[in-house]
């Protein structure tokens, strides 16, 4: 069964349609690329899903349940987790204390009540305690221990766009989208990256929805790629279906030829 299902989903604002009538089904367990130029609709269907926009028309389901028109925190307790193409942390706090952060969701006594007033044996600090145990355990995954003590704002971008990653890890989703996760990042992380998207994959059983301009990645990390233009959905399949299909061709003819593979 589809985790993610998107039905027939419009959005317009004004008199541009960002989205026309785009339809996807996530398999749990996958990862799916969305493609396509600038101003094509990709951000504007991430904020359909995650409910920071209000579709004009169609549906969103995930696990089966009708999800557009809810308000973006149910969304995400639901499970549904996403990061943003401009970094969106707290510069003037730690990895640890950003990853924290994620697990907000999940913590029952409230982000500080563990961790600056408790007493020990209390509920709050055993809560408290297996909180941190899932970070660490997320810091480990991601290689961020050279990072965990340090304030955000001053790490390598790079780094940065690891740590956005490991915060929405940290919400434990059942579905994850990326917005442009290797976007600023050099050709190392950029290798990083892909290895822990498999294995977020594989061993963590997230399902992915990832905005990438990246063709690299798209092509080798995804399992199906949707390509859109002017937000309509011009081709849908396996990386190598999509990647020499005239339509797809066409869109991007003239954008600094981007379906070559690097
Ligand atoms: N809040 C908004 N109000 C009005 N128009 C919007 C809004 N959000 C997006 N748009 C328009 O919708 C279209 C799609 O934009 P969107 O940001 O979704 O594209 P994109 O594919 O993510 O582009 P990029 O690759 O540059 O990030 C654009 O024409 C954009 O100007």
């Amino acid at each position: 069964m589809a985790i993610l299902e998107i039905k027939d989903l419009s959005m317009v604002f004004g008199g541009i349609t960002a989205l026309a009538d785009v339809s996807l089904s996530l398999e749990q367990g996958s990862i799916t690329a969305v493609i396509g130029p600038n101003g094509a609709g990709k951000t504007t269907l991430f904020n359909c899903i995650t409910g920071l926009y209000k579709p004009t028309r169609g549906q969103v389901l995930f696990k089966g349940q009708r999800i557009n028109g809810m308000k973006p925190y149910k969304i995400a307790a639901l499970g549904l987790g996403r990061t943003f193409q401009n970094i969106e942390l707290f510069s003037k706090m730690t990895t640890m204390d950003n990853l924290l952060l994620g697990r907000h969701l999940h913590m029952k006594s409230g982000i500080w009540s563990g961790s600056t007033f408790f007493r020990r044996g209390s509920k709050a600090a055993a809560e408290e305690i297996a909180h941190r145990q899932k970070v660490e355990e997320i810091i480990d995954f991601l290689d961020l221990q050279h990072a965990r003590d340090r304030f955000v704002g001053g790490l390598p971008y790079g780094t940065q766009k690891v740590v956005e990653l490991g915060r929405a890890l940290a919400m434990e989703p059942d579905v994850l989208l990326l917005d442009e996760p290797v976007a600023g990042m050099n050709m190392e992380e950029k290798q990083d990256l892909m290895i822990w998207l498999g294995d977020i994959k594989e061993e963590l059983g997230i399902t992915l929805l990832v905005i990438e301009h990246d063709m690299r990645l798209v092509m080798e990390v995804s399992d199906e790629v949707m390509v859109l233009n002017y937000g309509e959905p011009i081709a849908q399949g396996k990386p190598e279906e999509v990647q020499n299909h005239p339509e797809v061709l066409k869109a991007y003819l003239g954008e600094d030829s981007a379906l070559e593979v690097a």
